[in-house]
């Protein structure tokens, strides 16, 4: 049998601003069930990579391969639709509107015949309990506006509505804001259940003792290209933690690495 092409993959893929390139020929490939954390300095790419898989920004050259399947992604919903979820820092979902309407936005289940086809709200709080259970998430009113959720928890219904939705990557873009002990444990509950459900999980996050303690593998970024690509073989939390801390020993590493291997010069 034949290994099946990794969930996303990414080839010389260079995204420019002007004559700025934020992603030069970067190559990578990221696998389901994994759990794929990104670093690097201020401006190194990490945001515009996001953005490119969410659809947000399209790609100038190079492919990007969704299940090997070369994609180019017009707008945030059609990456959506193609199975690569988002959760963003700051509020995606809408506000206002109830969990399980968040939950079940833009696929709401219905009951009845047209014309009197309607809304099938019991349904929707149903499968929007059993979604949040799927991650981890109990006691949350269906019916309560998701301003009223915690940060943790607004991401983890997020989660839920990407697996409901059977996404096939989930790229989580962390919160600059800090989050209590106990909501990051929600979300990590939350992402660790997405990995074991076979997704490919790409996360920008700033804090190394998370990133090591979840990755499985860490790609450092460093002026748009790939300075590493490294699993927790290769290091441990304080070594993530002086890499993040700052820019100068991720530059010191990347000019180290690429003496160490020129073809990285070429991704
Ligand atoms: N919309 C844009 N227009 C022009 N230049 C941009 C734009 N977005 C990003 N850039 C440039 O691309 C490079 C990469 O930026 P990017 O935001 O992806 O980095 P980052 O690693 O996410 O940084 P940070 O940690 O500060 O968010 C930077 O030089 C940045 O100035």
């Amino acid at each position: 049998m034949s290994t099946p092409p990794p969930v996303l993959e990414l080839r010389g893929l260079t995204v420019r601003f002007g004559s700025v390139a934020a992603l030069h020929r970067v190559g990578v490939t990221l696998d389901g069930g994994r759990i794929t954390c990104v670093l690097g300095e201020n401006g190194s790419g990490k945001s515009t990579l996001v953005s490119v898989l969410s659809g947000l920004t399209p790609h100038d050259e190079g492919d990007l391969l969704l299940d090997g399947v070369a994609v180019r992604f017009v707008s945030p919903r059609a990456a959506r639709a193609a199975g690569i979820a988002t959760v963003w820092q700051d509020l995606a979902v809408a506000p206002l509107l109830s969990v399980w309407r968040n939950l079940v936005l833009g696929a709401e289940p219905t009951r009845g015949r047209w014309p009197l086809r309607r809304l099938d709200a019991e349904a929707a709080r149903g499968t929007t309990v059993r979604a949040l259970e799927r991650v981890g998430v109990t006691g949350v009113d269906p019916d309560q506006p998701v301003n009223s959720l915690r940060a943790g928890e607004r991401q983890s219904l997020a989660i839920a509505r990407a697996l409901h939705f059977g996404a096939r990557a989930l790229v989580l873009d962390e919160p600059t804001a800090p989050m209590t002990i106990a909501q990051q444990t929600l979300v990590g509950q939350a992402v660790l259940r997405a990995r074991a459900e076979g997704l490919a999980v790409v996360l920008v996050t700033h804090n190394p003792r998370y990133a090591h303690l979840v990755g499985d593998r860490y790609l450092l970024l460093a002026r748009g290209q790939v300075a590493g690509d490294l699993t927790r073989a290769d290091v441990d939390a304080d070594d993530l933690t002086r890499l993040m801390a700052g820019g100068e020993e991720l530059t010191a590493l990347t000019t180290r690495l690429r003496e160490l291997h020129p073809e990285l010069g070429e991704r």
